[in-house]
């Protein structure tokens, strides 16, 4: 059932108690409640997704919307100081989570991330081949047709997708054709977006993990407008309860788990909540007023992210049969591409990327414009850069004890030589990609800043913001580790009680949109807690 007033609950006692009713915490709360003798509930800060018609229209997502979390960075020192508009519809505040905002773009990643995710855990549950059965539930060779979340190819055709792979066809040695960038072994190449979306609908973690009959079981229960502000601590290693209120105003309500609390809450989220209750850097924990009870000094470090550049191009005509657009994201086609093995920036860096067979930039291909402004007249194309096998890593820290307060959201971006590296890389494999034959008499005009490298790194310094990506604030490590937020099973180190699932548990970013890599996730985390609990 989903309710908007605590009072509704009918008891201040669950088994399961789930924070966040995002991409992760509605897979949780939809897998556990299979088991009709457990209650749990969700709390979830946003508001209902139903009816919500910028969280249905796909096409919608290229809109700005007012249920998100307004955060800002802080001023980004690889992007000349700039407050990047990190956060503006940043962290989706609605049931759903950000799978209910995002772009829709379903990439998994190459087989190389997960197996390095196994690696780094030293648990090798995590790797591709041990996750196939959860892999295939969304997607029979290498996609499955029984999972909950829909998954789907484009359903209108523009003709920019036919020059697209025009250009794709003269330029293949550079720019090779990929028929599906997710069977896990073939990343590298061009090929149409595969997303998050049913029957000209999306489809997030809400519509598809708590769709009307599994709000229907007895056992699930959903709280809306409730913003989680601590885990609070039960007995000496144990945080089995949790404190929330709807606004900072509001009166505070708690509510206990007899098993576990499992903090959903996203890359910001999380880390967020396990330092307001004590869980983190005991010493910067302090200097904010916070009494530390537990001293994991990894809490909200590591925070790995993609830099995201949006490239345009002037454009000589509209296309005026544009009827059914609205049914796809605004992102046709994507690429995922590596420089060349004998690129100078490797005497300076090891290779980032999981595997040589793992992009190090992606390509998005977009009919129209990809960033704001808008300019009065004029008709664009934009091909989008990110760099997603990033060397930087940021955090999230806080500076005050106010739960309600933001918290201090450093992406990091560019801050290494080799991400700007590949970036400036990345911007002139596309202009070598707009001057294929294909788009004579197409393009009028470059809007790219600069021909020189220096030139071009003022240009990406000037441009780029996140491609919205964050993990890694509350990563999982082997068992024993003194680094570290979880265990490989996802229970927080060193207490009882206590679970993360959501993104911020990945090590590394992948070469790949996250929210794939996320269900993934869910789906053996809620395996795992089941036999836990068995
Ligand atoms: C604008 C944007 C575009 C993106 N585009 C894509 C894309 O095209 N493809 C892709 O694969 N990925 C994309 N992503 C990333 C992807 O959506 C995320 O990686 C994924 O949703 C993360 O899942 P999560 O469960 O960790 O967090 P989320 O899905 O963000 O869920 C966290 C939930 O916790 C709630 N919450 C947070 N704090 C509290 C609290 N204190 N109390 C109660 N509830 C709380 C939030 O409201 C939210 O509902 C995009 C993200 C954004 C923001």
């Amino acid at each position: 059932k989903l309710v908007d007033n605590v009072a509704d609950l009918p008891s201040d006692s669950f088994d399961f108690v789930v924070v966040g009713g995002g991409a992760a915490g509605n897979v949780i709360a939809n897998r556990l409640s299979e088991k009709p003798r457990l209650l749990r509930v969700v709390l979830e800060a946003g508001i209902s997704n139903v009816d919500v018609l910028g969280a249905i229209v796909p096409f919608f997502c290229s809109r700005s919307v007012p249920y998100d979390w307004n955060y800002t960075t802080v001023p980004q020192a690889g992007l000349n100081g700039q407050i990047v508009t990190y956060p503006r519809k940043y962290r989706g505040r609605i049931l759903g989570g950000s799978s209910s905002i995002n772009c829709l773009v379903y990439s998994r990643g190459s087989s190389e991330d997960f197996d390095r995710w196994a690696e780094l855990s030293g648990d090798p549950g995590w790797s591709w081949d041990s996750l196939q059965p959860y892999i295939r539930k969304f997607d029979p060779a290498v996609h499955g047709f029984n999972g909950l979340l829909g998954v789907g190819l484009a359903g209108y055709f523009h003709p920019f997708d036919q020059r697209v792979f025009n250009a794709v066809d003269e330029l293949s040695a550079e720019f090779p054709y990929n028929v599906d960038y997710n069977s896990g072994t073939h990343q590298l190449g061009i090929g149409w977006t595969q997303a998050t979306i049913r029957g000209g609908e999306r489809s997030s973690s809400a519509t598809a993990y708590l769709a009307p009959h599994f709000l229907q079981r007895p056992n699930l229960h959903v709280l809306i407008n409730a913003q989680v502000t601590r885990v609070l601590q039960t007995e000496s290693l144990a945080f089995r309860a949790v404190e929330f209120a709807t606004d900072a105003k509001s009166p505070r309500h708690r509510i206990t788990a007899r098993k576990e609390v499992i903090l959903s809450a996203g890359s910001v989220g999380t880390p967020h909540i396990l330092m307001h209750s004590g869980i983190g850097n005991a010493s910067a924990l302090s200097r904010v007023g916070i009494a530390p009870l537990h001293d994991l000094p990894s809490v909200g470090q590591n925070l790995s992210d993609h830099t995201f550049l949006g490239n345009q191009w002037q454009l000589r005509e509209w296309n005026a049969t544009r009827t059914g657009p609205l049914v796809d994201t605004t992102i046709t086609q994507v690429g995922w591409l590596r420089i060349p093995d004998n690129s100078s920036i490797f005497q300076q860096f090891p290779d980032p990327a999981a595997g040589p067979h793992t992009a190090h930039y992606e390509l998005l291909f977009t009919n129209g414009l990809i960033r704001p402004p808008t300019p009065p007249t004029g008709n664009f194309m934009g091909i989008g850069t990110a760099v997603v096998a990033p060397v930087s890593r940021g955090s999230i820290t806080l500076n005050s004890s106010d739960p309600f307060a933001s918290p201090l959201i450093d992406p990091a971006l560019l801050s290494s030589d080799f991400d700007l590296f590949v970036m400036r890389e990345a911007v002139k494999s596309v202009q070598r990609f707009v001057a294929a034959r294909a788009w004579d008499g197409y393009i009028i005009a470059s809007l790219i800043n600069g021909t020189t490298d220096a030139e071009l790194d003022a240009y990406i310094r000037s441009e780029s913001s996140s491609e919205y990506h964050p993990v890694g604030t509350a990563a999982m490590s082997p068992w024993g580790a003194r680094y570290g937020v979880v265990d490989p099973d996802l229970r927080v180190k060193g207490l009882t009680g206590l679970r993360v699932v959501d993104a911020s548990v990945l090590p590394i970013v992948p070469a790949a949109h996250t929210q794939a890599a996320v269900y993934i996730f869910a789906e053996r985390a809620a395996d795992l807690i089941k036999a836990a609990w068995a």
